[in-house]
Formats: structure tokens, C-alpha cells, sequence
């Protein structure tokens, strides 16, 4: 090598590092966020983010972070985190979509196959002609049309888990998906594949599941998304599980394609709505794409709340005993088990499903939104173009909104005092114009399916080893230690184990 390249070679390298000296310094003292205190590593990359996207437990990391560095926390070079329920209104409550202060921020990207929609799209106008389409799919009127669906599901799942047979011992988190997986794709394609008694189809909720895990660092880093080689060694197998899914969904839209009318499913609402503002209809293809999300929009996350209130019912005796005893002198036979004012009044099980979604929120990370404008958040002067994001199992755990935080509390939900207080810093289904579309559905069919089940028996944690299944452990991982705690692994929604159960008839 010649004198003149070695030259060449010298200057080069230190150019390189002198911008990497600056970028460092620019990051950790002189950008717009550099103020806000955080894990070092994430004051220079999104890494730090990906990584715990990636082990699944960002929504601990978040509380960890805000213990640590209080309620302002700066979670990657451009990103803030703030732990407070004003932020949440501030950041999520708009329910006008004219001017809007924030969007959904760039994370999203990467959940985007082929074309955007209603859950992905960042936002504008586009989103909320979706939304006012969507809206008639899964509206109130909409939802008594699918109850009976709902219910021959829910009947199913209760002779599943009251029959004795050989597996006495169930296993909630997955019984409780094959129930939501059967209820969506029976009122959105009014197809049956029947997971709550057969295991052909049973892989989907599993790839689904394997294909979440792999998004969860993209969306912390949108970046890795691009590295394709990388994609491909390291989640070979979330790969060929996300291709699972497409072939399986592919499959059942053929299928309901050739059923011409099925009536009362949301295929059909989505094909007959008509925008009110607009007079504008979905193409065939964004009926396609928008009645896909919403398997995976409503069943994963609808299981995970029906496996934590199993977990929490079947650990706590007095909350068990109370909800029992108001479903049991509410209705008196079974098929008195319906949508309307009966269920509605049995305000114990509401409370009992509200403080499960507080303590496991199935969405427990952040949901990133990008500053439109300069913007004021909490008090806080935010610049445009950064991210700001509440942890919502942070907040559902601040000890300044909600006492005894850790502890399973039903009550808290219909003391005479302080529940407006706690309701604004409770937010399991988001809100405002990006808030669950799915909400009420959801909540129906956690009530009919609790109400029904106590209605029919008893459950209980299973004996031994087994029955810890569920619990946080010393040892299992930071955050991890609390043994009362339902744990949930962050894959964008929450993944479980457990809990074990052994139902008996009454
Ligand atoms: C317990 C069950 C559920 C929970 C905890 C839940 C939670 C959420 C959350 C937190 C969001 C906001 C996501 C974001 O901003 O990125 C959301 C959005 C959404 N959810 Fe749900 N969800 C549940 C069930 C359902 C069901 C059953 C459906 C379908 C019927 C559904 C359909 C949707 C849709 C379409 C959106 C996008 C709304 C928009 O961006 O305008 N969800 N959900």
C-alpha cells in the first residue's frame, strides 16, 4: 500500500469518527429531546427499544423507566414517554379529525402488507372515511345481529371446558383464543374452522402469535424492517408463520366470496356501508384488507383480557365468591344469558373485567404518535416531528392514579369516590378518533362468556406444578418477580401462558 493511500485511508477514518463523535454530541446534548433523562443507549439509537420489543417485555421496561427517571422519559433518540393521564387525553382523546395535532408516528409502517388500513394507515382524510365505514360493521345495531353467532360459540367453549374428559387441566390462554378466533371468523366471514373442537385450523392462532413477535422490534426500529437478510435469519420461522396466516386468510375470503349473501356477517356490512359524509363505498379489495385486520385486531387481544379474568377470578377468592354469587341470583337459566339490561346491570363482572384490563392491558406498550406541529403535552412544550407515546401498563400501574396498584381490586371500579379520577387513566382500548373499533364487541363477549360460564359451574387453579402457570417467579426476568401478577409477554399485543384451570359443573 502506498504512502498516498495510507493517507487517504487515515483522513477517512478519522472523518468517520469525528461525525460519529458529533452525531454522539449532538444526541446527547444538543437535540431538541436531550433535556428528558432515559436509558443511555436509547439517547443514541432505537435499539435499545427494539430489544426489549423483541424479549417482549417493553411494557415492564417502560414502568421500569418511569420509576427511575419519573414521569418524563426519552425511550430513543427522537421518542418521549410520558406517564401522566393528561398526556394520554392530550395525545389520544381528539375526536376531531380536522387539524389534528399528531398522527400515527412511522412505527407503523412496517404492519402495512401490500396497502394501508383503517389500523394502520397513519392518518387524514382516507382514515376517516375508513373508520365511518368500519363503524357500521361493528356498530351496536350491527353487533345484536352476530349475538347468536357469539353465543353458539360461547357454548361450545363452555361443554369444552365442563366436559370431563382426559385433559381435565385447560390451559385458558389457549382455549380462550380459540374462542375469540372462532367468534371473528364466524361474525366477520361467517365461516366455522371450529377451534374450540377441532385442531386443523388450531396453527393459525399460533402463527399469528409467531408473526407478532417478529413486528414488535420493527416497530421500536421501523429501519430493521429493511434488513432483509437479517429478517430472514433471524425470524425464519415468524416468516414462514406469517405466510401461514396470509395462505389461511386468503383461503376464507375465497370461500366467503363464493357464498354470495351471508347475511349478518361484517363482510356484508363492509360491502353494503355507504360513507355518510361522502356517499363512498370500499373497493373489493379493502373489504379484503380491512376484514383480515380485524381477525387479528379482535381475536388475539380479546383472548388475552378473557385469559387474564380467568386468571384473576380463579386467584382471588372474595372477587370470585361476589361475581359468582351477582350472576348466579341474576339470571335463572341459562338462556336468560343474552346482550340487554340483565347483563348490562351485573355491574360486579364490569368492574371485574375493567380491573383485569387494567392490570393486563392486552395493548400495553406504547402506541407511538408523531408531533404534526409544535404541540403542548401535559404542560410540556413538545417540537414537531418527534414521538411521543404513553406506556398504558405504566400508567395503568401509577400509584398516583390508582392505589395499591399490583392489587387485584374490582372495587375500585364502583367506589363512590375517585372512579372518574381513575377512569382517565385507564385507556385498555385506546381512545379518541383512533380509539378500539371493536370495544363493544369485545366487552360483550367477555360479559356473556363470564356470565355464562359461572352460570354453569365452578373453575379453580389446577393442583401442583401446573397451576403456576401464569404467574411472575423470581428469577423469570426483571418485572417478572410479582406471583399474584398475570404475566403478559409485549409482542405489539400481549402473549400468555395459562392460567390452568379445572372446571366442574354445579
Ligand atoms: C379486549 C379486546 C381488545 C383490545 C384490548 C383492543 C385494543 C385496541 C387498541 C389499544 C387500539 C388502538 C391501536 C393503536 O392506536 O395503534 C385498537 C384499535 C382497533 N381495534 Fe381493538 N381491541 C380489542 C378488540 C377488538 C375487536 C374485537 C375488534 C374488531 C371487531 C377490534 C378492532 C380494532 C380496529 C379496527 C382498530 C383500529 C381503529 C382505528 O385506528 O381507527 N379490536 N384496539
Amino acid at each position: 500500500m502506498g504512502s498516498h493511500t495510507k493517507l487517504s485511508l487515515l483522513v477517512g477514518a478519522t472523518a468517520c469518527i469525528l461525525l460519529v463523535a458529533a452525531k454522539i454530541m449532538y444526541l446527547a446534548f444538543f437535540h431538541r429531546l436531550a433535556k428528558y433523562p432515559g436509558p443511555i443507549v436509547a439517547k443514541f439509537t432505537n435499539l435499545y427499544a427494539a430489544y426489549h420489543g423483541w424479549k417482549g417485555d417493553i411494557h415492564l421496561d417502560i414502568y421500569r423507566c418511569h420509576q427511575k427517571y419519573g414521569k418524563h422519559v426519552r425511550y430513543g433518540p427522537n421518542k418521549v414517554l410520558i406517564n401522566t393521564a393528561q398526556a394520554l387525553h392530550d395525545i389520544h382523546g381528539s375526536t376531531s379529525s380536522t387539524n389534528p395535532k399528531f398522527q400515527k408516528a412511522r412505527a407503523y409502517i412496517p404492519l402495512i402488507h401490500r396497502s394501508p388500513n383503517t389500523l394502520t394507515i397513519l392518518g387524514g382524510k382516507d382514515h376517516g372515511r375508513r373508520r365511518r365505514l368500519m363503524a357500521q360493521g361493528v356498530s351496536e345495531k350491527a353487533q345484536r345481529g352476530y349475538e347468536n353467532r357469539v353465543l353458539t360459540h360461547i357454548q361450545k367453549f363452555c361443554n369444552a371446558l365442563y366436559t370431563p374428559g382426559e385433559e381435565r387441566q385447560k390451559d385458558m390462554s389457549q382455549w380462550c383464543y380459540y374462542l375469540s378466533f372462532d367468534v371473528m371468523t364466524d361474525v366477520v366471514f361467517s365461516a366455522h374452522y371450529s377451534l374450540l373442537e377441532k385442531d386443523d385450523f388450531r396453527y393459525v392462532t399460533k402463527a399469528i402469535d409467531a408473526s407478532n413477535r417478529r413486528m414488535s422490534s420493527f416497530v421500536q426500529m421501523p429501519g430493521l424492517a429493511k434488513l432483509k437478510t437479517m429478517d430472514r435469519y433471524l425470524f425464519k420461522e415468524a416468516l414462514i408463520a406469517r405466510n401461514q396466516f396470509i395462505k389461511y386468510v386468503t383461503m376464507v375470503v375465497k370461500e366467503r366470496l363464493k357464498r354470495k349473501d351471508e347475511g349478518t356477517d361484517i363482510f356484508a356490512h363492509l360491502a353494503a356501508a355507504k360513507d355518510p359524509e361522502t356517499g363512498e363505498r370500499f373497493t373489493p379489495n379493502e373489504i379484503h384488507a380491512e376484514s383480515t385486520t380485524l381477525i387479528v385486531a379482535g381475536s388475539d387481544t380479546s383472548s388475552t383480557a378473557l385469559a387474564a379474568l380467568f386468571f384473576y377470578l380463579a386467584t382471588n377468592n372474595e372477587a370470585y365468591q361476589k361475581v359468582t354469587l351477582e350472576i348466579r341470583t341474576t339470571f335463572f337459566c341459562q338462556s336468560e344469558i343474552t346482550m340487554g339490561s340483565k347483563l348490562a346491570g351485573c355491574s360486579y363482572l364490569r368492574a371485574c373485567i375493567d380491573e383485569s384490563l387494567r392490570m393486563a392491558p392486552p395493548v400495553g406498550g406504547p402506541l407511538w404518535r408523531e408531533t404534526l406541529y409544535p404541540v403542548m403535552v401535559d404542560s410540556e412544550a413538545l417540537p414537531a416531528g418527534c414521538d411521543v407515546g404513553v406506556g398504558i401498563y405504566s400508567l395503568h400501574h401509577s400509584e398516583e392514579d390508582f392505589e395499591k396498584a399490583y392489587s387485584y381490586r374490582p372495587e375500585r371500579w364502583l367506589a363512590k369516590e375517585g372512579v372518574e379520577e381513575a377512569r382517565k387513566a385507564f385507556a385498555p382500548f385506546s381512545m379518541g378518533i383512533r380509539g378500539c373499533l371493536g370495544k363493544g364487541l369485545a366487552m360483550t363477549e367477555m360479559m356473556l362468556t363470564m356470565a355464562m360460564v359461572l352460570y354453569v359451574g365452578d373453575f379453580r387453579v389446577a393442583n401442583g406444578e401446573i397451576g403456576l402457570t401464569g404467574r411472575g417467579k423470581k428469577g423469570d426476568g426483571a418485572g417478572r418477580e410479582r406471583h399474584e401478577e398475570y404475566q403478559l409477554w409485549d409482542f405489539i399485543t400481549g402473549q400468555k401462558n395459562g392460567p390452568v384451570l379445572e372446571f366442574e359443573r354445579r
